[in-house]
């Protein structure tokens, strides 16, 4: 029996709840293939897209009606929500479809981030949708947004990503997992809260699923990291002409890439960085970035990005 850790993208998740419910379904039925197999299952996803389209709902709606926008940690909170209702859905259908009688749960995930963190003077984040260079501009000018190209695919705005210090309810996930239960936690990293005493207080960032998702996966001692994303591969010379995908790299090539500047800011950087933290943090450990759309591939080994120790 292994432990494993499936996270999947923000992006991967699809355009709209129709899109996304297709996406978890499938997903679904190679997470409770695993699950049949006898293995301890954990889920985390991906929010970027979501919680940008909520916060820019809220701040139109706000506009119309005069009144206040929503913070992020409170939209973050709202994609832990709606994610993971359909995660859960989509899981105990499949599970029932089976006749596998198991608790399936999303935990409502805070994480605690350091207020002292460099990242709140240097957002790197993107949320939201894809604009264009003009579009982009214009919204800098007018709401004072940072944004960013994004691997290509268009601009994006983007905000602080403070890395994940302590996951708040980490007891809780266990005590469920202890219990046979199925979990989904540190849904979009987790929402970002600073610690002083008893007091919890949110913070205006978004935390990278890739690292909570690592930092989880650790402190519950899991065998496996998947991060599961929209391309089938880490490549090398991506998006060029002589892009070459990798089936395997070992952490030396990784950390030899990374300050090559072959992954994206924002994107693959902090799935490359969180699969090596992963790999490094015990021996044994393996980590794999594969697409969503072959979890069930990628879970046999026969797609994706497999990062081992070269120790
Ligand atoms: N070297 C690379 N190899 C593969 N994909 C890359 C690379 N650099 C940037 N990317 C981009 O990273 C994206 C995955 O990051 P992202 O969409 O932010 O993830 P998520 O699925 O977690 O939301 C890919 O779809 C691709 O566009
Ligand atoms: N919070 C987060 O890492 O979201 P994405 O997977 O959409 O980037």
């Amino acid at each position: 029996m292994s432990k494993i850790m499936l996270a999947l993208g923000g992006n991967a998740l699809g355009e709209s709840a129709e899109e996304q419910k297709k996406l978890v379904g499938e997903t679904a039925y190679s997470i409770v293939d695993l699950i049949e197999q006898g293995h301890q299952v954990v889920i985390a996803h991906g929010n970027g897209p979501q919680v940008g389209k909520i916060h820019s709902a809220l701040e139109l709606a706000a506009e119309l009606e005069n009144s206040d926008g929503m913070p992020l940690p409170e939209c973050g909170a709202m994609s832990q929500g709606y994610i993971g209702y359909h995660l859960q859905n989509a899981i105990r259908e499949e599970l029932l479809n089976r006749q596998i009688k198991r608790p399936v749960s999303a935990v409502v995930t805070q994480v605690v981030v350091d207020l002292h963190d460099p990242a709140f003077k240097n957002p790197s984040k993107p949320i939201g949708r894809f604009y264009t260079e003009e579009q982009a501009k214009r919204l800098a000018s007018e709401k004072g947004y940072e944004m960013m190209e994004d691997s290509g695919r268009g601009w994006r705005r983007i905000v602080p990503s403070p890395k994940p210090q302590k996951i708040v309810e980490k007891d809780t996930i266990k005590t469920l997992l202890d219990a046979d239960g199925i979990v989904i936690s540190v849904g979009g990293g987790g929402i970002p809260v600073i610690e002083e005493a008893n007091k919890l207080t949110g913070v205006n960032a978004v935390i990278d699923k890739d690292f909570a998702s690592s930092k989880l996966a650790q402190e519950l001692e899991l065998d496996y990291l998947f991060l599961l994303t929209s391309v089938e591969c880490v490549s090398i010379n991506f998006g060029k002409p002589n892009e070459q995908q990798l089936n395997k790299i070992s952490l030396s090539e990784a950390i030899e890439y990374i300050r090559d500047g072959q992954f994206g800011a924002g994107s693959m950087l902090p799935k490359v960085e969180a699969a090596i933290e992963f790999v490094q943090s015990k021996p044994g450990r393996k980590a794999i970035i594969a697409s969503i759309e072959k979890t069930k591939e990628a879970i046999l080994g026969e797609s994706g990005t497999t990062f081992y120790s070269d120790k």
